[in-house]
């Protein structure tokens, strides 16, 4: 997967463009999260593709050359899809509840790929790879390469580099665990910074609800101590609402907030 992807991302720009995201669309060949000609653009390109349910591919913007990247692809996205499955039940019981109660809630689960490609940059302090954000998923596996930090979480105030281990994975809670566990776990704030002399190659698999499944805190999650924190969403339009912002942090998350607990919040800001 490394040395395809490698590969793909030092291909001239009019080969890459032949799978040219659509302004319309999240898959192919670009940068998703460009809402204004006016904001200052992140120091990376991405190869976006959704990977399950199968139907959902769109095999145009899969790439052709390398020989054998999109074989690579498949072979990978299922076996990561395994690995989210297994720690769906995992983290169910780390909830406190049954094995089976959050793969219950992605039956038919969307998984998509995001090979996000950091090219040296001359002033890597003067621009960020990817913007602060956390994912509107329910977790994501991220592969990095071995020999160079770029990942980067917020914790009390700072950022803290998430050094690379060598055939690990990283697994990012995102908005959608936050939303069922009532703000128990927290989807977490990260961001990627960029490095003077080398390039950084970086593969993202969310895993997703499905459109329709409807996200609100499970009742598990909620007593008298621990009041209700997000109200219902239904899952496509919170991910279209939040990836219709420029990535901010975790500003994207108020879409799922109650009103008491948004006010709460802001009281807490200030
Ligand atoms: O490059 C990284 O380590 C971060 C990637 C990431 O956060 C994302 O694709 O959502
Ligand atoms: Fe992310």
């Amino acid at each position: 997967m490394k040395d395809a992807a490698s590969e793909f991302f030092e291909l001239p720009a009019e080969e890459k463009k032949k799978y040219a995201m659509d302004s319309s669309d999240i898959q192919g060949y670009g940068q998703a999260y460009v809402v204004s000609e006016e904001q200052t653009l992140d120091w990376s390109d991405a190869l976006m593709l959704v990977t399950y349910p199968t139907r959902y591919r769109k095999l145009q913007f899969w790439p052709k050359t390398p020989e054998g990247f999109k074989e690579i692809i498949e072979a990978y996205a299922s076996e990561v899809r395994r690995v989210s499955q297994e720690l769906l039940s995992l983290l169910s019981v780390i909830m406190g509840m049954q094995k089976h109660v959050l793969l219950e809630l992605h039956q038919e689960s969307l998984q998509a790929l995001r090979v996000n490609y950091y090219p040296p940059c001359s002033t890597p302090e003067q621009v960020l790879g990817l913007s602060p954000h956390s994912d509107a998923n329910t977790i994501t596996l991220l592969m990095q390469d071995d020999d160079i930090t770029g990942l980067e979480i917020r914790h009390q105030g700072g950022w803290v580099p998430v050094t690379p281990i060598s055939d690990a994975l990283v697994v990012n809670v995102g908005d959608v665990i936050e939303i069922w566990s009532n703000g128990k776990y927290k989807s977490v704030e990260h961001r990627a910074v960029t490095n003077k002399n080398k390039r950084r190659i970086s593969y993202a698999l969310f895993l997703c609800p499905q459109d329709d499944v409807e996200v609100e805190p499970l009742d598990y999650m909620i007593d008298s101590h621990n009041p209700k924190l997000y109200q219902k969403v239904r899952y496509g339009d919170y991910l279209r609402q939040s990836m219709k912002r420029k990535m901010e942090g975790k500003a994207h998350i108020d879409v799922a907030m109650t009103e008491d607990s948004e006010s709460d919040m802001r009281n807490k800001d200030e």
